[in-house]
């Protein structure tokens, strides 16, 4: 009994020994695969935060490259806009030899004085004027193409300094003193340097025949260049203009055609780095305001050099002007705040009842083409359209060989009409305000006002179509009751320019009004709905 005893008790023991042998196995293996499963686990949250940690630095090094790449680039481009650096292989007028021929103080004194030059910059930048191609550290392509000129003209040579060294610059000088230069040189000298794609400078012109005219002279420089130039501009089929698009560095443009182009995605402004406003305070007066506005926030905002140029610069746009442009440097050639006509002008004013003035214009133009005088050239402003077209009737009635450009006609009769009467195949040129201001035609001899314009700027810029680039001219202008709110503007501009003041006008009072209409402005404003009606009677 006891044996059978011993045995199941060592048979129970065995059991128990057995039983826990497998619970043992069982925690080691539970044991084990709870360890296994840690392991993978952390395993997992190393290799995530590995990932995370990777991917953390790469962000950080692709932001630090991105960022040392723009410091560099902008670093490059000051350096290429400094007047001092300016010292690549290509640039045949180093900056050493630039810096050489650069002038005394005692000739920089005399050059501001002579020339009535007021800079006002307030960043004191100290940047002299350079007043002789040999002192502009450019491009020789640039100068040899600037030396046709024997040295530059006074806001070529107080801005160029400014506009290579990157500043912004508004430059306000009389008609015909090479503002179109003023501003093309620096630019495209800039672009042949930074070689990049894209479209790098915009022109902004009020009128197509001036967009077309400020191509022709940029062309001129580029043309000795792989640059490529542009210009668009309405009236015109769209499909070579947005070819031209696609390679174009330069785009000069009208407002409206370019904001078209803008909307239906051909023309990408996100790389321009120069704005140019060219009748500057045409382009911001009420007419183009917005267009402007559209235009200018499609341009890189940051790293843009905006430019304005014009004759007038009257006060009312000249706070507009200021928010497209950064801490700029005002050039003032002559009056900072009169409105100043050109002196090499001589102006004649005739009073003239307006039942007269036709017949006045007809008298003035035998006058001034007869006998050596045959072929000297005649521009003629009417103030509206139909006013334009009823002249132009009148004068080929009268046997007067003459060209017209108003907005009652096709592009292309407009540009065949400037183009004959800038050759000389039309003596007459017979124009509304689309022609007035910017129009740079060889040898007008007289500008006769048929019609008072809108406004005295505008006057300014009619008769600012003669006495070009040094020349002498002569502007008679037939004044009528009609405009008497316009006399004491206008008598100051006479005053202004030692010109002799008529007694009639006089009686009209030198009390100036303020400049009312800039909704109308100059241009394309060729409608007779404000007119107030005469009596005259036409056939
Ligand atoms: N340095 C220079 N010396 C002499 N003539 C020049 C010089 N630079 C430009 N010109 C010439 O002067 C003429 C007038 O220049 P431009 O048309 O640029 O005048 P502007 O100041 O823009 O006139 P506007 O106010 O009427 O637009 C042009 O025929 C141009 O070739």
């Amino acid at each position: 009994m006891s044996t059978e005893k011993e045995i199941k008790s060592s048979k129970r023991s065995l059991e128990e020994a057995e039983k826990n042998e497998s619970t043992k196995k069982l925690k080691v293996k539970s044991d084990k695969k709870d360890h296994k499963e840690e392991k993978n686990k952390k395993e997992k949250k190393e290799k995530k935060d590995k990932k995370e940690k990777k991917e953390k630095k790469d962000k950080k090094d692709k932001k630090e490259k991105k960022e040392k790449k723009e410091k560099k680039d902008k670093e490059e481009k000051k350096e290429s806009k400094s007047d001092d650096t300016v010292s690549s292989e290509q640039t045949a007028v180093p900056a050493a030899a630039a810096a050489a021929a650069a002038p005394s103080s005692a000739e920089v004194t005399k050059f501001l004085a002579d020339n009535s030059v007021k800079i006002e910059d307030d960043s004191n930048s100290n940047i002299q004027p350079c007043l002789s191609f040999d002192s502009l550290p450019v491009e020789s392509k640039i100068i040899s193409i600037l030396k046709k000129f024997p040295k530059p003209s006074p806001i070529q040579a107080a801005s160029w300094p400014f506009l290579l060294a990157g500043r912004d610059v508004v430059g306000v000088a009389e008609t015909g003193s090479g503002k179109t230069f003023a501003f093309s040189v620096p630019v495209v000298n800039h672009i042949i340097q930074e070689k990049k794609k894209g479209v790098r400078a915009l022109v902004v012109s009020p009128t197509r025949e001036l967009a077309m005219q400020i191509y022709d002279s940029l062309v001129t420089l580029t043309n000795v260049t792989d640059i490529s130039a542009v210009c668009v501009y309405g009236g015109v089929p769209k499909e070579e203009q947005r070819q031209g698009l696609k390679k174009a560095s330069i785009v000069i443009a009208t407002p409206g055609r370019l904001k078209d182009l803008i909307e239906e995605g051909s023309a990408d402004l996100s790389k321009v780095e120069y704005l140019v406003l060219d009748e500057a305070d045409r382009m911001l007066e009420k007419g183009f305001e917005e267009d402007i506005k559209s235009i200018v926030s499609n341009t890189n905002s940051d790293g843009r050099q905006t430019i304005m140029f014009t004759a007038t610069w009257p006060p009312e746009v000249r706070k507009l002007a200021s928010t497209f442009m950064n801490n700029a440097v005002k050039v003032y050639i002559g009056e900072r705040d009169e409105l100043a006509a050109n002196k090499r002008i001589t102006q004649l004013v005739e009073v003239i009842d307006p039942f007269r003035k036709e017949q006045r214009l007809l008298q003035l133009l035998k006058e001034h083409q007869s006998g050596a005088k045959k072929d000297d050239k005649i521009l003629v402003f009417a103030l509206y359209k139909k006013e334009a077209t009823r002249v132009e009737r009148l004068l080929q009635n009268r046997g007067f060989a003459l060209a017209a450009i108003h907005g009652d006609l096709g592009q292309a009769q407009r540009t065949k009409a400037l183009e004959d009467f800038k050759t000389g195949r039309s003596k007459i040129l017979l124009a509304t305000d689309v022609a007035a201001r910017g129009l740079d035609i060889p040898a007008v001899k007289v500008v006769i006002n048929l019609t008072f314009p809108l406004t005295a700027e505008d006057y300014v810029h009619r008769i600012g179509r003669t006495g070009r680039a040094g020349q002498t001219g002569l502007a008679i202008t037939l004044f009528t009751e009609q405009e008497k709110h316009l006399s004491g503007a206008l008598i100051n501009v006479l005053r202004g320019a030692n010109q002799p003041v008529p007694d009639e006008l006089l009686k009209f009072g030198s009390h100036t009004k303020k400049k009312e209409h800039s909704a109308y402005g100059a241009f394309f404003k060729d409608v007779d709905s404000t007119k107030k009606a005469t009596k005259v009677k036409f056939d």
